[in-house]
């Protein structure tokens, strides 16, 4: 069975890379095929498991808006069993070119329709924002995981996507479900990361991942390698949690 799950939260800089990136890995080194998509224009996921921009032939933006066959976009990684379509600065334009195109918010779904039996998880890096581009993702998607850091406001913005994650299911993608919350830098020293715990658990209840991520100098060192936690230090904490959280995706 092929799943497509889309990581996302319109607040920037709560992980939602740093999932794409060692979430995939993760699958990827228990032997899952595993295809990241990259669809925000900052371009973080693909610098982050090692594709140089400057080298992409085809990115997600020729995927989207110059009908290129995803299998044409698709780089392998330094990971075995795990791809990437790149996303380059040249997405930055996505957003205003689709809105006048016929079905804009189906085309990502329509383009990794051809590619998904042949993996069996396809993960789509959100960017921060509730655009084109992320509807794009939700309406592909058969769920989504919504990475909501330990931190004070983390819960302001959430009825902002959830919202939007009804007006897709309602208007766009009737069978797209939460497939998990997942907490994020997690800092054991401080009470508030305990309390954003609580709150979160009484409002997702049993959505959220027994896997709770802490923060992990060794995580936030990794991109600038070019390397996924599982390569760059596989007996760090981080790779530790990454790992857990994969099993536990699995076992859904
Ligand atoms: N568990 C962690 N421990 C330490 N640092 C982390 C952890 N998770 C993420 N970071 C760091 O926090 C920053 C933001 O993380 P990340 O890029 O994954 O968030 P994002 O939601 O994708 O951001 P954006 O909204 O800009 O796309 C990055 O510098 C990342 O390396
Ligand atoms: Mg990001």
């Amino acid at each position: 069975m092929s799943k497509i799950i889309a990581i996302t939260n319109q607040k920037g800089g709560v992980g939602k890379t740093t999932t794409s990136v060692n979430l995939g890995a993760s699958l990827a080194s228990l032997g899952k095929k595993v295809l990241l998509v990259d669809i925000d224009p900052q371009g973080n996921t693909t610098s982050g498991i090692g594709v140089n921009k400057a080298d992409v032939q085809y990115c997600i933006y020729d995927v989207l808006i110059n009908d290129v066959h995803p299998k044409d976009a698709m780089v392998d990684t330094a990971i075995e069993n795990l791809k990437i379509i790149p996303a380059t600065i040249q997405l930055a334009g996505a957003e205003i070119e689709l809105v006048p195109t016929i079905s804009r918010e189906v085309r990502l779904k329509r383009s990794l329709q051809l590619v998904k039996q042949q993996f069996d998880y396809i993960l789509i890096d959100c960017p921060p924002s509730l655009g084109i581009l992320t509807v794009n993702s939700l309406t592909a998607a058969d769920s989504v995981i919504i990475p909501i850091q330990c931190e004070y406001y983390a819960l302001e913005g959430l009825s902002q996507l959830l919202n939007t994650v009804r007006l897709v299911q309602k208007h766009l993608n009737t069978t797209l479900q939460i497939e998990g919350v997942l907490l994020t830098m997690f800092d054991a020293r401080t009470n508030l990361g305990m309390q954003v715990i609580e709150e979160v658990k009484k409002y997702f209840q049993q959505k959220v991942y027994q896997t709770i991520i802490p923060r992990n100098v060794r995580l936030s060192e990794a991109p600038s390698h070019g390397q996924s936690i599982i390569t760059y230090d596989p007996r760090s904490k981080g790779a530790e949690v990454y790992m857990e959280l994969a099993k536990e995706v699995i076992a859904i």
